[in-house]
This record gives structure tokens, C-alpha cells and sequence, in this order.
């Protein structure tokens, strides 16, 4: 399967992508054929380049809607011939148009278990709730944000204890960091069962597994 990664800054799950479609010894069925940023310079462009990718740089402040940025992706997308694409730290939301048009082949990890602690500054969030596991989610993306079927999610405690005055609890940055390294595992793992066509998504928005 042909995927697109859609990213908006330093990209460390693309890389994560990246590593798994061209490990040699282990074949996810996937293989990224186009990488588009909504900004200009950022490091996921870099890591495409060092991958020999073909990147693309459209910036949303070049069009008038959200419906018409959408769309210069979607043309990308399909003359690259891309069928799954993956969100990698792509902060625009996306139009209804587009996520209906990619509906059941676009997916995006999110660092909380679903459906709790949706949107931006989950980790904040789950150590402000005061919960000792959290985790991440790679979910289908559905015009209602961080709402999709989810198809992986990993767990990671979360190190409490007081902060002051000695600092024995997670501040958000090591829970941030924490949360990547179980990232880095699920996202190529969902894309794998996607991409070899082991779950899909049904018309009621949940989940189909393919039963062996
Ligand atoms: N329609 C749809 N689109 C998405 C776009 C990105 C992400 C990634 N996670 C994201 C979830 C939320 C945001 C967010 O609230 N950003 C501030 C507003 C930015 C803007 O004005 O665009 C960004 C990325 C998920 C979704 C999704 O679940 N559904």
C-alpha cells in the first residue's frame, strides 16, 4: 500500500513510520510515497529528504478556505497514487469534504487513551486529571476530532509523587517523552493491520477485523 504522512513540524512519528517501511527484515505491506507539510523548514521535511521521499510544502495561509488547502492535499495525494494516509503531528484540523473523501484510509495517533483527554495537551491533561495510566491512540480520523475507531492503543504509567521540594513525579515534558516511545511502536503497528487489509473500517464507523 502507498501512504502519505502528513505533518506540520519535526515529525518523529514519520520517523518512526520511516524505520518500519524500510526495515528490511520486517515488510508492513506500506511504503511512503509522499510526505506534505503545511510549513515550511521543519525537521519531518529533513527526515523525508535523508529517506528519499518526495516531500511537498502547501501552506494553508496560501488559500483562501480551509475546504481549498484541503483540497491542493487530496490532488497530492492522489497523483502520487497514495491510499492510506497518516497524520504525524499535522496540527490542522481537517475539512468534513476531506476526511469523507479518505474515509477508512486516514489515521492519526494521538498520545491518551481514547476517548479520554481529546485535542491538544493530552499528556497536561492526563497528569492534571491526576490518573496513573495513560497511553496513546491510533484511531481512524473522523470530521469530529480525536472521535474515530480506534484501532491500537498502548499503556504508559504515569510517575507520580510530589514535585517539590524534591521532583520525584513526572513533569509533562518526561511524560511527553515517555508517550513517544510507546508512539513510535503503535503507529507502525496500526498502519501494518491497515495496510495488510486486517481491519477496516465499516459503515457504522467501527471497527471490521478480518477473522484468520
Ligand atoms: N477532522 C479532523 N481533523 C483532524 C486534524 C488533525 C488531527 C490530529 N490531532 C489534532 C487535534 C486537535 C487539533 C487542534 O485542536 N488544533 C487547534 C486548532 C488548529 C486549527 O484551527 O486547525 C490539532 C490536531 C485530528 C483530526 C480529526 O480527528 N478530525
Amino acid at each position: 500500500k502507498k501512504v502519505g504522512v502528513l505533518i506540520s513540524g519535526t515529525g518523529t512519528n514519520l520517523q518512526a513510520l520511516i524505520d518500519a517501511t524500510t526495515n528490511p527484515t520486517r515488510h508492513i505491506g506500506a511504503e511512503i510515497v509522499l510526505v506534505i507539510s503545511n510549513k515550511m523548514d521543519v525537521e519531518g521535511l529533513k527526515r523525508a529528504e535523508r529517506a528519499n521521499i518526495p516531500t511537498k510544502v502547501l501552506r494553508h495561509t496560501n488559500y483562501s478556505t480551509r475546504e481549498e488547502f484541503d483540497e491542493a492535499m487530496h490532488n497530492e495525494l492522489i497523483k502520487a497514487g497514495v491510499d492510506i494516509v497518516c497524520l504525524a503531528g499535522f496540527m490542522r484540523i481537517l475539512s468534513g469534504a476531506f476526511t469523507r473523501k479518505w474515509k477508512g484510509r486516514l489515521i492519526n495517533i494521538h498520545p491518551a487513551l481514547l476517548p479520554l483527554f481529546k485535542g491538544t495537551q493530552a499528556q497536561k491533561q492526563a497528569i492534571e486529571a491526576g490518573v496513573r495510566v495513560t497511553g496513546c491512540s491510533v484511531h481512524f480520523v473522523e470530521e469530529d476530532v480525536d472521535a474515530g475507531a480506534i484501532i491500537t492503543q498502548e499503556t504508559v504509567p504515569i510517575h507520580v509523587g510530589e514535585t517539590v521540594p524534591i521532583h520525584v513525579g513526572d513533569t509533562v515534558e518526561d511524560l511527553v517523552e515517555r508517550i513517544k516511545t510507546a508512539e513510535h511502536r503503535a503507529y507502525p503497528s496500526a498502519l501494518q493491520l491497515l495496510a495488510t487489509e486486517q481491519v477496516k473500517l465499516g459503515d457504522n464507523n467501527k471497527l471490521i477485523w478480518k477473522l484468520k
